[in-house]
C-alpha cells in the first residue's frame, strides 16, 4: 500500500472512549485493551490524558512501555505543564506522539478560554514547538474546528505546521457538522493551506447527530490520510466515529475510497467484546459489524437467498471481522490447551500462568452448571477472572434469596472482607434489590445505584446473564459487571465487583469519569 493510498487509524478508545460517563478504566484495563489494539494493527493508540491524574499518566505510561507495533500517544493541552506531563509518560514509548490542543471557534475562544485569535496562534505555535523536545510526532487539532471560522482555521493550521506539527487534526468536537458540508470543509483546508502537503490532515468527529462515521468518510473522499475513532463508538457524550464501520466502509468500498488501512479485520471482534466487557457498556444487537444480529438472518426470504447465494444478503463475510463459525465445542470435559487456543483465537492472551490457571478453574465452575461453553461466556469469564482479581477486598461468599408470590424476598449474604466472614441480612422490592440491601448492611457503600442491566451472554435457560451495575457516590462513578447462570448471584458479583472499584480511590486512571 503506498503512503498516499493507505488511512491511518488512530484509535482515541482509551482516551476519548474513556471520557463516556462511566466508562473509566484502571491502568490494567487499559493496558489490555491497548494489546488487544495493536493486535489489530491500529497505526496509533491515544492512551490518555497524562495531565488529568497520575493514574492517567501511569496508565499511559504502562501502555507505552507494552506497546511495541503501533505509536502510542498522550493528549495534552497547549500548556507546558501539560506536555511536559505526556512527554515523561510517552518516555518509554517505540513510538510517541503528543497530541497538543485549543479551541479555535468563536464560541469557544471567547467564552471558554477567554483567549483573543492572536493569543491562540501564539499559544498553539508554542505548544508545538515546545512539545518537540520530547518527539518529532506532534500533532495539533484546532478544537472545535467544525464551529471555526475558515480564514482563521488557515491562519492556526499553517503556523502550527511552520512550528514542526506533521499531524493536524481537525475536529468536529460537538458533532455539529454534516457530512457534504465537513468534506467541503477539509478540501478547503487542503486546498488554502499554503503549506498543507507537510502535514497529514486527521478527522475527528462526534456523534451528537449520528453522523460521525458520515462526516469522517466524507473527509476521506476530500482527502483526509488520518481518522480519528473508537473501538464500539464510545466517546464523549454520544460518541466517536466507531472504528469498525469506518475501516470496513473503507475495506468493502473501495470503488469509492481508493485506501485501504492496515486493520487486521478478525480481530474486530474480539476486541469490539473485549472493549464492551471491561466498560460495561454492552453492544446493541443491531449495531453494524458487531452487533449479535449483524450477520443474522431470521427471515425465510433472506435465509434461501443466502443458502443459495450468500451474497445474495451478506456485503461482507462474518469470519473476516471476527466472528467465528465451525468452532471447537468447550465444555466440562475441555482442556487447558483446548481453552487457551480457543481464547487465543478470540485474541486474549494470558500475561502468565498464574492468570490462565484462575481463568481455566473459574471455566470450569461455569462448565458443571451449564452444557456448551460460547465465546461469549468466555469473554465474560475472563473479564472477570482478570480485572481487578488482586484489588478484591470483598468477595462473595454464599448468597441464599427467598423469593415467593406474596412475600417480600428477603437476602441472606456472607461476604469475605479483608479477610473476614461477614454476614448481612435484608429485604427488598425484588430479589435483586434485596440482595444489594443485603450486601450494603456490610459494606456500607453509601453509594446511589445509577444503572442496572442485564444482558443474556448466549441463548437458551442456562445461558449465563451479564449484570452491569453502575454506583455513584459523591460524584464519582464506578461500573462492575458480574457473570452467572444464576441472575440474581451475577447481579451480586456486578455489585460487589463496583464496590471494590469504589474502595480503591487511586485505581481509577481517569478522576472525570470514575475515582479520584
Ligand atoms: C474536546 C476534548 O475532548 S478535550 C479533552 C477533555 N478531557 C478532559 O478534560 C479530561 C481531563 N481533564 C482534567 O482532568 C482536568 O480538566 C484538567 C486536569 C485537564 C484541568 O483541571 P483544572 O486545572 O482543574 O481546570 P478545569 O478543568 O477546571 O478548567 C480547564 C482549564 O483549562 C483551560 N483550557 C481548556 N482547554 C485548553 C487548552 N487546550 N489549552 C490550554 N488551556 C485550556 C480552560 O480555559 C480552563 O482554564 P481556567 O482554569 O484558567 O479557566
Ligand atoms: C481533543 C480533541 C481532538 C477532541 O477530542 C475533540 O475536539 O473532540
Ligand atoms: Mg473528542
Amino acid at each position: 500500500m503506498s503512503e498516499q493510498s493507505q488511512l491511518i487509524i488512530f484509535d482515541t478508545t482509551l482516551r476519548d472512549g474513556e471520557q463516556s460517563p462511566g466508562a473509566s478504566m484502571t491502568r490494567e484495563e487499559k493496558v489490555r485493551i491497548a494489546r488487544a489494539l495493536e493486535r489489530l494493527r491500529v497505526d496509533v493508540i491515544e492512551a490518555g490524558f497524562p495531565a488529568a491524574s497520575p493514574g492517567d499518566a501511569a496508565a499511559v505510561k504502562a501502555v507505552a512501555e507494552t506497546v511495541r507495533d503501533s505509536t502510542v500517544c498522550g493528549l495534552a493541552r497547549a500548556l507546558e505543564k501539560d506536555i511536559d506531563c505526556a512527554g515523561e509518560a510517552l518516555a518509554g514509548a517505540a513510538a510517541p506522539r503528543i497530541h497538543t490542543f485549543l479551541a479555535t471557534s468563536p464560541i469557544h475562544m471567547e467564552k471558554k478560554l477567554r483567549m483573543t485569535p492572536d493569543q491562540v496562534v501564539t499559544q498553539a505555535v508554542h505548544a508545538v514547538r515546545y512539545a518537540r523536545r520530547y518527539t518529532d510526532d506532534i500533532e495539533f487539532s484546532p478544537e472545535d474546528a467544525g464551529r471555526s471560522e475558515l480564514d482563521f482555521l488557515c491562519r492556526v493550521i499553517e503556523a502550527v505546521i511552520a512550528a514542526g506539527a506533521r499531524t493536524v487534526n481537525i475536529p468536529d468536537t460537538v458533532g455539529y457538522n454534516v457530512p457534504e458540508q465537513f468534506g467541503g470543509l477539509i478540501g478547503a483546508l487542503l486546498e488554502r493551506v499554503p503549506n498543507a502537503d507537510q502535514a497529514v490532515f486527521s478527522v475527528h468527529c462526534h456523534n451528537d447527530l449520528g453522523l460521525a462515521v458520515a462526516n469522517s468518510l466524507a473527509a476521506v473522499r476530500a482527502g483526509a490520510r488520518q481518522v480519528e475513532c473508537t473501538i464500539n463508538g464510545l466517546g464523549e457524550r454520544a460518541g466517536n466515529a466507531a472504528l469498525e464501520e469506518v475501516v470496513m466502509t473503507v475495506r468493502t468500498r473501495q470503488d469509492i475510497f481508493h485506501c485501504d488501512t492496515r486493520i487486521d479485520t478478525t480481530q474486530i471482534v474480539p476486541c469490539s467484546r473485549l472493549v464492551a466487557g471491561i466498560t460495561g457498556f454492552p453492544i446493541q444487537p443491531n449495531k453494524a459489524i458487531v452487533g449479535a444480529n449483524a450477520f443474522a438472518h431470521e427471515s425465510g426470504i433472506h435465509q434461501d437467498g443466502v443458502l443459495k447465494h450468500r451474497e445474495t444478503y451478506e456485503i461482507m463475510r462474518a469470519e473476516d471481522v471476527g466472528w467465528t463459525k465451525n468452532r471447537m465445542v468447550l465444555g466440562k470435559l475441555s482442556g487447558r490447551n483446548a481453552f487457551r487456543s480457543r481464547l487465543q483465537e478470540l485474541g486474549v492472551v494470558f500475561a502468565s500462568e498464574e492468570e490462565l490457571n484462575g481463568a481455566f478453574a473459574r471455566f470450569k465452575e461455569i462448565a458443571d452448571k451449564k452444557h456448551e461453553i460460547f465465546d461469549e461466556d468466555l469473554l465474560a469469564l475472563i473479564s472477570e477472572a482478570t480485572v481487578d482479581a488482586a484489588n478484591e477486598h470483598v468477595k462473595l461468599v454464599s448468597l441464599r434469596v427467598c423469593s415467593e408470590t406474596g412475600e417480600t424476598p428477603v437476602a441472606d449474604v456472607v461476604l469475605l472482607v479483608d479477610g473476614e466472614e461477614r454476614p448481612g441480612r435484608a429485604d427488598g422490592g425484588g430479589p435483586v434489590d434485596a440482595t444489594f440491601r443485603a450486601i450494603e448492611t456490610i459494606v456500607g457503600s453509601g453509594t446511589t445505584l445509577r444503572l442496572y442491566s442485564v444482558n443474556s451472554i448466549t441463548s437458551g435457560t442456562d445461558a449465563q446473564g451479564e449484570v452491569t451495575v453502575r454506583l455513584e457516590r459523591a460524584g464519582r462513578i464506578v461500573n462492575g459487571q458480574g457473570a452467572d447462570t444464576d441472575i440474581v448471584i451475577a447481579s451480586a458479583k456486578a455489585y460487589i465487583n463496583a464496590c471494590n472499584r469504589l474502595l480503591q480511590p487511586g485505581q481509577r486512571a481517569n478522576p472525570q469519569t470514575g475515582d479520584v
